[in-house]
């Protein structure tokens, strides 16, 4: 169905757009009035209706005066499902990833493996939304619930069929990406990050569940990276629902690792799948990106791929832009590598890819963002600790915080780390220390442009950073 009018005043009246923000209503506009963690959008509702909103969707006990009051309990949920009605037609191949590291990369391969394929496939999370021909950046993982769904849409009109996307735990929790069919989710690992936000670790995985609970069709498959100690909670949801389970991991029933050999520009992964052992030569290093191309490959098997050409697909992916990315070569031979890893977790993982390339030391350049859960931080200088030779400590967007108050809380963990808090100054020392045989990890930014301080993004590229101390 598609929501065309809205009834309820006088006479009908013609929709002609959804906002959540007060600023963007434009005559004919249905408003969502949500409470949020700065300000409370109801205290927008007469300046909503004085720009032309028609409709508001609220809470019942709010005030809504000359427009139709869609009161509802939870106003998120119900705004999602009209403006769903609104912005559809959708591909019909849409899923999602959730996890706390891992989804950017799963939904960029799951894309590049269906494009293999065949389809006319997009991508859209941390990198923006991704298509065959453009990138084009949104600034948030998972967009507003209006940019998410008119960009969906957007991408049905230019026959886009297949669309795999980020579902991050503030999305789940805000609504933000509702109201489409779901025909598979997968979910990849849980490890501490957002407590900010969430509060404690059983709310953080209750919010990601939701994408299992709620999000996913009834008859949509659920694809689960089994080795994380939390993938029960989400295998124990799909049971009940009656959904399909597709297990992988080297416990997976799909798809089981059982060897993984690390190579020099890669590694050889041996799976096991449907009764026969299969090679695949994986241009990729690292544990953690082979995980995330066989949740990838897990989520374009329950989307109708066929075994031998989704194997096949995974030795010829492209690198994920900013995950392990070799930046440069310095001329002594050292590589440089750039990683998005921005939990104590996801530190471990990036580290350890690296550590098998390295003959002489591993050099980690890290920070940890402002503005953003603080209680990882001092775990995060323990992990580069305890796993790398050297280990420097520098800025990653300190936003509106102390940067040298940050540095102090990662210190806390690593406290015989080198603290430079310019971050062009770190990556510079960690690149005149490295010797041949040694290896530089700078960790936190990935593909990002900018260094976020105060309200300011100053331009700021690690990779470029990287290779101007090599040239
Ligand atoms: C904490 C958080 O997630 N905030 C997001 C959330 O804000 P909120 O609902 O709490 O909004 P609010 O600012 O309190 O305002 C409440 C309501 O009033 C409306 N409003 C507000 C002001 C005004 O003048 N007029 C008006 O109508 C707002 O549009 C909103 O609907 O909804 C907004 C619109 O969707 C987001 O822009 C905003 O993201 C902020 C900027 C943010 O930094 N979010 C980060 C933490 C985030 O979401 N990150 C995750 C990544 C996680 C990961 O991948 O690891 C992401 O998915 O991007
Ligand atoms: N499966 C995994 N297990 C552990 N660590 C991982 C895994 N996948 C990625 N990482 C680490 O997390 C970093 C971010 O990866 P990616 O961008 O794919 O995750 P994300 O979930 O999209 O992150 P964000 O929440 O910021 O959007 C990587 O650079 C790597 O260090
Ligand atoms: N999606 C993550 C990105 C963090 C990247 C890191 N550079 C930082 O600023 O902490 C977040 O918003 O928490
Ligand atoms: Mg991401």
């Amino acid at each position: 169905m598609k929501l065309g009018t809205i009834t309820g005043g006088d006479e009908p009246q013609t929709v002609t757009g959804f906002a959540i923000d007060h600023r963007k209503v434009a005559p004919g506009t249905i408003f969502g009035a949500f409470d949020g963690a700065r300000v409370n959008g109801e205290d927008f509702i007469p300046a909503a209706i004085a720009a032309g909103a028609i409709a508001v969707v609220a809470r019942p006990e709010a005030v809504v005066e000359g427009a139709v009051h869609i009161a509802a309990r939870d106003p998120r949920e119900a705004f999602a499902r009209a403006a769903a009605q609104f912005f559809a037609p959708f591909p019909p191949t849409c899923v999602a990833v959730t996890g706390t590291n891992g989804k950017t990369s799963t939904v960029e391969m799951v894309r590049q493996l269906w494009r293999m394929q065949g389809h006319h496939a997009a991508s859209i999370g941390t990198l923006g939304v991704t298509t065959a021909d453009e990138r084009v950046v949104t600034g948030l993982t998972t967009p507003d619930i209006v940019t998410f769904l008119s960009n969906v849409a957007g991408l049905a009109r230019e026959g886009v069929t297949h669309v795999a996307f980020e579902a991050s735990s503030h999305g789940l929790s805000q609504y933000r990406t509702e109201g489409l069919p779901v025909r598979a989710a997968a979910f990849t690992n849980l490890s501490r990050d957002h407590l900010d936000y969430h509060g404690d670790m059983a709310s953080y995985l209750t919010a990601k569940l939701r994408l299992f609970s709620e999000v996913l069709a009834d008859d949509g498959v659920a694809v689960v990276w089994i080795d994380d100690p939390h993938a029960d909670r989400v295998m124990d949801l799909a049971r009940v629902r009656g959904n399909r389970l597709i297990t992988v991991g080297e416990h997976g029933e799909t798809l089981r690792l059982v060897g993984r050999e690390p190579s020099l520009l890669g590694q050889a992964l041996t799976i096991e799948a449907e009764g026969a052992t299969h090679k695949v030569q994986l241009p990729l290093i690292g544990a953690y990106q082979a995980a995330n191309a066989l949740t990838a490959a897990g989520l374009v098997l329950a989307t109708g791929g066929t075994l031998a050409a989704t194997l096949a697909g995974l030795a010829r992916l492209q690198p994920v832009r900013g995950r392990l990315e070799r930046a440069v070569i310095l001329p002594n031979g050292a590589p440089v590598y750039v990683d998005y890893a921005h939990t104590p977790d996801a530190l471990e993982a990036a580290i350890a890819a690296l550590r098998p390339h390295a003959e002489g030391r591993l050099i980690v350049v890290f920070g940890a963002g402002g503005d953003r859960d603080n209680g990882k931080r001092a775990p995060m200088g323990e992990v580069v600790a305890a796993q790398a030779d050297v280990a420097i400590v520098t800025d990653d967007n300190p936003r509106t915080e102390d940067a040298a108050q940050i540095r102090a809380q990662v210190l806390a963990g690593a406290p015989s780390a080198t603290e430079i808090g310019d971050r062009r100054a770190a990556i510079r020392a960690a690149c005149d220390m490295a010797q041949p045989g040694d290896i530089v990890l700078i960790a936190g930014k990935g593909h990002e442009q900018g260094q976020i301080v105060g309200d300011m993004i100053l331009p700021f590229d690690d990779v470029q950073v990287a290779r101007d101390c090599a040239g």
